[in-house]
């Protein structure tokens, strides 16, 4: 069993494009620029929006935080993201889910000018995407997609079985493994927390990729999956006694697998990865760079 490292595999993608911006801050542009809107003081998210402003500062980018009231209006969240629409300075926003029930995240989405979507959570980047378009790719995904790139994971021919239907995760990642663009060329199947049991083990225990996304700490045990296979735990789940563990009884799995990811280490630090490529990139396509 060897460990799919995302904390190495993130700070070697980071260091790459801090090479790049180092190179065009010395040509006399400015810092590429995120901008993360945060409403309320969600745990989780506080953690997670600390993580993408530490990275943006080892990247060389500006990252700066917008904090607003969990009592804030949709209407003026909306108006908050148009201004940021509009700011040539801004390269990239993200407003950092979940929002409070009373809004409609949705419409926050879609509201958000797509060439400053860096989560890839707009309809048209998601289209675009799936149509094989220059696109930003959703985050998580695209960070899955870069880890197996990075440890040379044979992805075409292979059965991948993604677990988790998600918008953000399990929809977009089983697209771009089956697409013959992406990394892809796999045959994929997408399951989920409705998929009747025997159906779902009988997927599970032939595949040679799983990809689990559910959010339930200990989901797959060690009967789901075949000896060698590939494990990629999306899951990051925080315990009563303050650990934090993914989907997958690692300690009981991780024997039988070839390659697995941890929680914490594995792809939650791709996904931060993820979204500096993007800011890169709209960077990039700002000043027309490549
Ligand atoms: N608009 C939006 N975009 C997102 O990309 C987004 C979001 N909303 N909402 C929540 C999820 C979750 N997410 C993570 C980011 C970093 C880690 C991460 O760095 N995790 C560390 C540990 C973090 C810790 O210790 O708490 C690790 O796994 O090693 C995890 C998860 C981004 N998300």
């Amino acid at each position: 069993m060897e460990l799919l490292d995302g904390k190495k595999c993130a700070e070697s993608l980071v260091a790459d494009i801090s090479r790049k911006v180092a190179g065009y801050i010395g040509s006399g542009l400015r810092k590429p620029h995120m901008t993360i809107i945060l409403v309320g003081t969600h745990a989780p998210s506080e953690s997670y929006v600390k993580s993408k402003i530490a990275s943006c500062g080892r990247a060389g980018f500006e990252g700066n935080l917008i904090r607003l009231p969990e009592t804030v209006t949709e209407q003026e969240l909306l108006a908050k993201i148009n201004g940021i629409n509009n700011d040539p300075s801004t390269d990239g926003v993200i407003v950092q889910l979940p929002l409070p029930s009373h809004i409609n995240e949705q419409n926050v989405i879609n509201a958000i000018a797509p060439e400053k979507d860096i989560d890839g959570f707009h309809p048209t980047n998601f289209g675009r995407m799936a149509l094989g378009q220059k696109a930003f790719r959703p985050a998580t995904a695209y960070g899955i997609c870069k880890l197996l790139q990075f440890y040379d994971i044979p992805i075409r021919g292979k059965h991948c079985v993604v677990i988790g239907r998600s918008n953000i995760v399990g929809k977009p990642i089983s697209i771009m493994l089956a697409n013959d663009f992406d990394i892809g060329n796999a045959t994929v199947t997408l399951t989920h927390i409705e998929t009747p049991r025997p159906l779902l083990l009988d997927e599970t225990r032939r595949a040679d990729i799983v990809i689990v996304a559910v959010g339930i700490p200990g989901f797959v045990s060690e009967d789901m999956v075949k000896e060698g296979v590939v494990l990629i735990d999306v899951g990051i789940n925080r315990l009563e006694n303050g650990k934090l563990v993914g989907d997958v009884d690692f300690a009981a799995v991780a024997p039988k697998c070839s390659w697995i990811t941890p929680v914490p280490g594995g792809v939650g630090r791709m996904t931060v990865a993820a979204l500096m490529i993007n800011t890169l990139m709209a960077y990039e396509n700002n000043f027309n760079l490549t």
